[in-house]
């Protein structure tokens, strides 16, 4: 779909023709615009050009969700078809992630992990970035977590060539012996799923919005781990976070480290090997 195309495409599901356009950072083969419509309506628009890409079908599922079920701050969707993603444009200003704005995350997130859900995983498997994530609901974190994210994971990069199979190996051991490290939970949470710096937008001190979800429901700590695997949110957010819902003993020793394998193992298959240093790393701390 080129621009004009869009452009048509747009004015005639919304309704309104458009005023103006702007691009907006999309990645994986998308494109993505900033739009006004003439009724002073503003939408963020993603848009698949091709075949390459996240199925936008599921990310505009992801986001009703998280409105349906939480009060987490998430653009309202008006279209979402596997080419095409329309929701409300969240006002921001780009700003820093400033100490202020971490300490309201670590509130909104505490609330979003608070309420208790069915079952680990979901009721449809969902995405993170363009990757499957297979959600089986499942009574149980630890084996969820083994089979479903760690080793699927895992898996998956072995079989794209990705994963030498002496971290694979290593990666197995680890599987066995995860009851040793991981603790779990009271109920399962839902997780936003992909909350690094990208993702969340800022508005002055406060959070404006949440965007680009990989939902499911898990153990929280797969989601705060991944918080700072890029440093996106640090000691702020946790105290703010922890004075809500404490974290038991041990999550920035050990899980924390543990739990991001599984991004990490994500960056390795979608941006390359230079991310198996990381994962060396972390088994290497564990033993491994
Ligand atoms: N609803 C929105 N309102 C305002 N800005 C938005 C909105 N959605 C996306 N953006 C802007 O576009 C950028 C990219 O959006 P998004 O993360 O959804 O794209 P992506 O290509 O899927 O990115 P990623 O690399 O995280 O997978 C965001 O960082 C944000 O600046």
């Amino acid at each position: 779909m080129n621009n004009s195309q869009l452009k048509n495409r747009l004015e005639a599901a919304l309704g309104s023709p458009i005023a103006e356009t702007a691009s907006l950072p999309v990645g994986f083969g998308l494109n993505g615009l900033a739009v006004r419509l003439a009724d002073g309506r503003r939408l963020a628009v993603k848009a698949r050009g091709g075949e390459a890409g996240a199925n936008l079908e599921v990310e505009g599922y992801m986001l009703g969700e998280l409105t349906r079920l939480s009060a987490l701050p998430v653009p309202h969707v008006h279209v979402a078809t596997p080419s095409l993603l329309v929701m409300d444009f969240i006002d921001n200003d780009g700003g820093p992630i400033t100490d202020a704005v971490e300490r309201h995350a670590g509130e909104l997130i505490a609330a979003l992990h608070a309420t208790p859900r069915e079952d680990f995983g979901y009721a449809r498997d969902t995405l993170i970035g363009p990757l499957a994530q297979p959600n089986p609901p499942s009574p149980r974190w630890i084996p969820f977590f083994r089979d479903h994210r760690l080793m699927h994971m895992a898996k998956a990069a072995r079989t794209e060539g990705r994963l030498p199979p002496a971290f694979f190996g290593r990666l197995e051991r680890l599987a066995e012996r995860l009851d040793d490290y991981l603790i779990e939970p009271p109920f399962p949470s839902l997780l936003h799923g992909d909350l690094w710096t990208g993702n969340v937008l800022v508005k002055g001190s406060r959070i404006a919005g949440f965007v680009d979800p990989a939902i499911s429901c898990g153990h929280p700590e797969i989601e705060l781990a991944f918080t700072t695997m890029f440093g996106t949110f640090g000691k702020p957010f946790f105290e703010a976070y922890e004075s809500l819902s404490p974290l038991e003993p041990g999550f920035h020793q050990v899980r924390r480290g543990l739990y991001n394998l599984y991004p990490t193992l994500v960056h390795v298959r979608l941006f390359g090997t230079s991310y198996l240093a990381g994962i060396d790393d972390t088994l290497t701390a564990l033993g491994l």
